[in-house]
């Protein structure tokens, strides 16, 4: 070192010390800009540090939580089940939300009687052919006015399991015999097109309605193929509602309630909804006469008009649904059906024998367009819940009309038992909607005429459940390297009570397994 050199901090050797220098020639004021300039450095950098020690603190913290995902096609019921989960370890969450799931009912509703009113313009507001088989899409205006809706019954193509060979069913083995005094007296008033075109007349402000409920729910986002014109919400769309509306109180004036309590008081001033309920409340009668109309009741029992079972069973309940103090009860949440959008996260700490655990529930939106967005999670899950629905025999999926539901449900399982990633998770299957499955069975509605490999065997419920049963049993054996356990569980997720007992024995099971891995650790 030179014996002359000033002492300084900056190391003439050291490059970077070097770089850091100031400048010889330095101003007053590009001193304190560059002082200035490295405290702010220095102060993201520090900042940086804090995020990742902050990120690394939650990791560990996590490494400890479970991470369960749900999963399976559109309409599977996954996200009634996270509702079931929500009930049984975040019961006030529900209380919570409870009044912002007026809006999605009325939607369903609303949504329903569009659909109800687009099948019968289609058919002309009459059974009058009741003895025809359906009409063949090539031949009648009708039934394509229906198909560009996208809403109509038409005939559909049958499957045999997972051999890809698809068959069309001929269109008249889809007729059924049904018995209504419509077809025979059709010049009755009360119960003919006329009274259908004034029903239609009277509905007409509450249909129309529809897109604005859409759009409140949706937040404004629209997806394509969002099927049946139904709409999509990302988690939190509850709160972001109520936000709004927020909002606007405040902006009018009003004290912005505090989250705890905005449940029934925000809800009942949003304008929207108290118009829809003001509609609701006066076309009650309407509801009900179109909904018992024999036209109506023709056409389900014909399968031109295929109405949700969420559909069926609000407008069941319309009188309750259209009182003017109408507050969805549990059953009507677990009821009510909102397409979920991504991926949405929901956090419950479970208490298993004492230890609390946090678990991460996934719920994912099950339509094919959304599934890319599950692979991500995938990779640090413990445990699966497949959802499949039994009773979508005779149903295909909205985004691809000829595949059957059940060949879908099993493609898809198919997908996820071989997923490499996944090839150590806990694996659960539900095989679900088993109450719908069993009506459609007991209403004479045949497995064979969709699922050709069904074959001759017997139509009872036990042989069905059975019979699909096996077939997922089938897929999970042939993709089974790791020689995992399957747990399969029969399941009717509107059902409160069985699907709280079968959520128990589930959590015991993945806690077995998640005691195991943490032992190995
Ligand atoms: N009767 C009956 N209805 C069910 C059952 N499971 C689900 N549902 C209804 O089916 C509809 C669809 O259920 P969701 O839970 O929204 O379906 P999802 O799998 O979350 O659908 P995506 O979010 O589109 O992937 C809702 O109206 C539910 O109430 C069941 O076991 N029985
Ligand atoms: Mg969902």
């Amino acid at each position: 070192m030179h014996p002359m050199r000033t002492p300084s901090i900056y190391s003439q050797d050291d490059p970077i010390s070097a770089a850091l220098k100031p400048p010889p020639e330095e101003t007053d004021a590009e001193r304190i800009a560059r002082q200035h300039a490295e405290s702010e450095a220095k102060r993201v950098s520090e900042q940086i540090d804090e995020d990742l020690r902050e990120e690394r603190e939650r990791m560990k913290k996590r490494k400890g939580d479970v991470k369960l995902l749900l999963l399976g096609q559109a309409e599977s019921g996954k996200s009634t089940l996270q509702k079931q989960f929500q009930l049984m370890y975040r019961p006030h969450s529900i209380e919570q939300e409870r009044s912002s799931w007026r809006t999605v009912i009325y939607f369903n509703v609303v949504r329903s009687l569009k659909q109800i009113l687009t099948v019968l313009e289609a058919w002309d507001d009459s059974l009058d052919d009741l003895d025809q088989p359906p009409v063949d899409d090539t031949q009648s205006v009708a039934a394509r006015k229906a198909k560009a809706n996208g809403i109509a019954d038409q005939p559909s193509p049958s499957t045999s399991l997972l051999n890809g060979s698809v068959i069309q069913s001929s269109p008249g083995s889809v007729a059924q015999s049904v018995a209504t005094s419509s077809g025979s007296h059709p010049a009755v008033a009360k119960d003919g097109p006329a009274q259908i075109a004034h029903l239609r007349r009277r509905l007409a402000a509450l249909v129309a309605m529809d897109a604005q409920l859409a759009d409140r729910l949706s937040g404004g986002i629209t997806v394509s193929g969002s099927g049946k014109g139904g709409v999509y919400v990302r988690s939190g769309w509850q709160s972001r509602t109520i936000d709004k509306l927020k909002g606007k109180q405040a902006a009018n004036g009003k004290q912005s309630l505090p989250r705890e309590s905005y449940s029934s008081d925000i809800l009942t001033t949003d304008p929207l909804v108290l118009e829809v309920a003001r509609h609701l409340q006066t076309s009650e009668d309407e509801i009900h006469d179109l909904w018992n109309h024999s036209t109506v009741k023709g056409m389900i029992s014909k399968r031109r008009l295929k109405l949700d079972e969420w559909s069926e069973f609000f407008l069941q309940n319309i009188s309750r649904v259209a009182a003017h103090d109408y507050l969805p009860t549990t059953d009507d949440i677990l009821h009510a059906r909102i397409q979920t959008m991504g991926v949405a996260e929901h956090t419950f700490d479970v208490n298993i024998h004492g230890k609390m655990v946090t678990w991460h529930l996934f719920d994912v939106g099950g339509a094919r367009g959304q599934r890319h967005t599950w692979v991500p999670y995938f990779d640090d899950a413990n445990a699966i819940i497949f959802v499949a629905p039994v009773s979508a025999f005779d149903q295909y999926l909205e985004e691809d009309p000829r595949t059957n539901r059940i060949d879908d449900s099993l493609q898809l399982f198919t997908q996820i038992c071989s997923n490499a990633l996944l090839k150590s998770v806990h694996l659960v299957l539900f095989l679900n909607k088993t109450d719908l499955l069993r009506a459609k069975l007991e209403r004479g509605l045949k497995v064979r005429k969709y699922i050709t490999s069904f074959g001759e065997r017997s139509n009872e419920y036990e042989t069905v459940i059975q019979y699909f049963r096996a077939h997922f049993l089938q897929v999970h054996r042939r993709n089974n390297e790791n020689r995992r356990v399957l747990y399969t569980h029969f399941t009717s997720v509107v059902d409160t009570k069985a699907t709280q007992r079968i959520i128990g024995n589930v959590r015991d099971s993945i806690f077995r397994g998640y005691l195991q891995s943490a032992a190995l650790v």
